[in-house]
């Protein structure tokens, strides 16, 4: 079974028809990115797997999440799918950290609602979590002010994967972060996503993250995929003219003095 299929998903977002017959299979513990121009529907399509659509929005066509069908499903369904089966990190995913609450007792909820956990076992494996993806010893104790916006991205990124879902998607999840802590976040997401043999679906400008921890990109325009394959070889023999936009982009930030 794939971790994700979609067929034919169309995404209309106040009357603007934003994805346009998107096909993807993402199969278990692949991973995906989705790349594209600004507003090319990246977003809309991640919300839609994630079953998080803005109230604007609708979406038809066929969304599969494991074996679950997303598309005209109710809110129980969604509520179900939602951390079991598919888990969202978005940009600002820290700023839905409670700003009162220690961060430890934030990772192991998921753990203790969606697991049964008890509370001793949920802390110890928040604090494995909280390690995992690079934060010391003692900061499960601590509440989000206290921290960075790099460790709250972090720390939003423990919880994620302490849903345990088959599928992450992430919608440009280092974005808002200085590129060290950034790389530094991309590794541990790749570590962890080994570890736990999870799919992703990438939403991402950034060529660099994409090439990080994807194997396999699909390009969208206009809300359609216009080209998808390997990273290595979209990255390096682009074949439609908005692949090679965006790789020649890419390789235009790099400083003509550096060597080649
Ligand atoms: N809530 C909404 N209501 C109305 N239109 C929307 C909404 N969200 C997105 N859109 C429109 O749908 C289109 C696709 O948006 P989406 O956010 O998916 O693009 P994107 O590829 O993620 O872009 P970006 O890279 O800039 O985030 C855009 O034209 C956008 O203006």
């Amino acid at each position: 079974m794939s971790a994700l299929e979609l067929r034919d998903l169309h995404v209309v977002a106040d009357g603007h028809h934003a994805v346009d017959g998107v096909d993807l299979v993402v199969g278990e513990g692949e991973r995906w990115g989705l790349i594209g121009a600004s507003g090319a529907g990246k977003s809309l399509t991640a919300g839609a797997v994630a079953g998080l659509l803005p109230a604007a929005a609708h979406a038809t066509g066929s969304i599969r999440v494991g074996d679950t069908e997303l598309v005209g499903a109710d809110e129980d369904v969604l509520r179900t799918v939602r951390g079991r089966a598919v888990t969202l990190v978005a940009q600002d995913s820290a700023t839905a950290l409670h700003p009162l609450v220690p961060v430890g007792r934030q990772v192991a909820a998921p753990l203790r609602r969606l697991h049964g956990l008890t509370r001793r076992a949920a802390t110890t494996r928040a604090e494995d979590l909280l390690a995992d993806v690079g934060l010391s010893d003692g900061t499960a104790r601590v509440r989000p002010p206290q921290l960075s916006g790099g460790q709250r991205q972090r720390v939003a990124l423990a919880a994620a994967l302490a849903c345990g879902a088959g599928l992450l998607v992430a919608d440009e999840p280092t974005a808002a972060l200085d590129p060290t802590v950034a790389r530094d976040l991309l590794a541990q997401l790749d570590r962890s996503l080994r570890q736990h043999e999870q799919a992703l679906l990438l939403v991402t400008h950034d060529l660099t993250a994409l090439n990080a921890v994807c194997d396999h990109v699909a390009v969208l325009d206009h809300g359609r995929v216009v080209e998808r394959g390997t990273v290595h070889d979209l990255l390096t023999d682009p074949q439609h003219e908005r692949t090679r936009a965006l790789v020649d982009a890419a390789r235009s930030l790099v400083p003509r003095t550096l060597p080649a």
